[in-house]
C-alpha cells in the first residue's frame, strides 16, 4: 500500500470526488489540516515522514523537508501549479527526488484575475459597490484601457495569456522577459518584445507575471518606480516578493503610482497590519489566480494522474513536465 501526502488545498476540498480513484489503486492518501491554505517547513517535515509522494501546493518544501522524505521513502513531489519557488529544487535534485508541476494549465484563468483586477483598479468598482450597498449613489470617475500602453513582465504562459487580453481591450501590448520570445510568437500576439527601462518609460500600466527567482525578487522596488511613468497602475498575479511592499506603499502615497491590483503578497494572508490597507486606490484578491470549479477539476485530475504515475500505478497520455 502506498501512502500520498495532500497539502493542496484545491484537491483537498474536493478529495471526496478523488477518493474511489486512489483507492482503486490502493494508494492510502493522508490529508493534514491545511491553515492558511499552506504548510510551513516545519509542519511539513512532519507530514511527509512514511509517504511515497506529495500533491504539493505552496507549501514550504525546503531541503529539511526533502532530507526528511528522502530519508523515509518519498519518491516523487507534485506541485499542483506552476510557481516551484517554494520548492528546493537544487536540493531535490541532488537527492534525486524529482518534482513535477502543470504548467500552463490554468494560463487564462489567471489573465483573467489579472484583467479584472485592472480593470476594477481603473474603474474603481469596489467603491461603486461599497456605496450602492450603503445606500447610496456614488459617481467614480475611471480611466480608459484602450489607448494605454500595457507592459508585461515575464511573457510566459500567464503573461502570454494577458498580452491576448490587454491587446483585444485595445491596449498597445509590450512586454519583457529574461528570454528572447520567437517573433512568430509576438506577431501572433500583437507584442513588442523590449527591455525592462523601455517598458518601465512607456507602460501606463505594469502587469507582473514572470518567475519568482533569486533575480527577479523586488524587480519593482524605489529604484524602477522612479523609472515609471507618473500615475502608472500595477497589477500583480504573479508572486508578492516580486514587489517591494514598502516601496509600492510609498509609491502610491505619492501618486507615482495611481492604483494597484494584487492577487499576491510578500506574506499571505496579508496581514490586517499592513500599509496596503490605508490605500482605496489598491484593490486585492487572495492568491486566487487558478480557483475556477473548471480549472481546480482539470488540475485536480491532472495531479492525481502524474501521481498515481510516478508510483507505477497508471500508464499517462501525456508527459509529465519535471522540472527537477
Ligand atoms: N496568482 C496565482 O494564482 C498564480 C497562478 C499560477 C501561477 N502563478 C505565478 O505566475 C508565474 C508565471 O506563471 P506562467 O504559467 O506564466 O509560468 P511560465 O513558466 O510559463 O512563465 C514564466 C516566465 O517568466 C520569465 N522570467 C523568469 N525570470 C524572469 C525575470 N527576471 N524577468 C522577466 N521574466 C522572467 C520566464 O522566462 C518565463 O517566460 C508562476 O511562476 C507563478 O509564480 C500565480
Ligand atoms: O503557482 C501556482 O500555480 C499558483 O500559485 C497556485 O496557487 P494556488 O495553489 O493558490 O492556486
Amino acid at each position: 500500500m502506498y501512502r500520498a501526502l495532500v497539502t493542496c488545498h484545491h484537491l483537498q476540498r474536493y478529495f471526496e470526488d478523488f477518493r474511489p480513484f486512489y483507492e482503486a489503486a490502493g494508494v492510502e492518501p493522508i490529508l493534514p489540516t491545511i491553515e492558511g491554505q499552506q504548510l510551513d517547513a516545519a509542519a511539513m517535515r512532519e507530514a511527509i515522514v512514511g509517504v511515497d509522494a506529495v500533491i504539493a501546493g505552496d507549501d514550504e518544501i525546503d531541503a529539511s523537508v526533502l532530507e526528511a522524505g528522502k530519508s523515509s521513502q518519498l519518491k516523487a513531489v507534485i506541485k499542483w501549479g506552476i510557481g516551484t519557488d517554494s520548492i528546493d529544487k537544487a536540493k531535490a535534485a541532488e537527492l534525486g527526488i524529482p518534482v513535477y508541476n502543470t504548467p500552463g494549465t490554468f494560463a487564462n484563468e489567471v489573465a483573467d484575475l489579472a484583467l479584472s483586477l485592472l480593470l476594477n483598479v481603473l474603474r474603481q468598482t469596489h467603491h461603486m459597490h461599497n456605496s450602492v450597498r450603503e445606500g447610496g449613489w456614488r459617481k467614480v470617475p475611471g480611466r480608459s484601457l484602450a489607448g494605454m500602453t500595457a507592459g508585461v513582465i515575464g511573457l510566459g504562459s500567464i503573461g502570454q495569456a494577458i498580452a491576448k487580453r490587454t491587446v483585444a481591450f485595445g491596449m498597445e501590448t509590450i512586454g519583457y522577459d529574461v528570454r528572447e520570445i520567437d517573433q512568430e510568437t509576438l506577431s501572433a500576439l500583437g507584442v513588442m518584445q523590449v527591455d525592462l527601462p523601455a517598458l518601465f518609460a512607456q507602460s501606463d500600466a505594469i502587469l507582473v507575471a514572470c518567475e519568482l527567482t533569486p533575480e527577479s525578487r523586488h524587480l519593482l522596488r524605489d529604484e524602477t518606480f522612479a523609472q515609471m511613468k507618473e500615475g502608472v497602475y500595477i497589477v500583480n498575479v504573479s508572486r508578492g516578493p516580486l514587489i517591494h511592499e514598502a516601496a509600492l506603499c510609498r509609491a502610491l502615497e505619492s501618486g507615482k503610482v495611481a492604483g494597484a491590483g494584487l492577487d499576491v503578497f510578500e506574506v499571505e494572508p496579508l496581514p490586517q497590519t499592513s500599509a496596503l490597507h490605508g490605500f482605496d486606490t489598491a484593490v486585492f484578491s487572495t492568491h486566487n489566480g487558478s480557483n475556477t470549479i473548471e480549472a481546480v477539476a482539470r488540475v485536480n485530475a491532472m495531479t492525481t494522474d502524474i501521481l498515481l504515475h510516478v508510483l507505477g500505478l497508471k500508464d499517462l497520455d501525456f508527459t509529465p513536465n519535471r522540472v527537477a
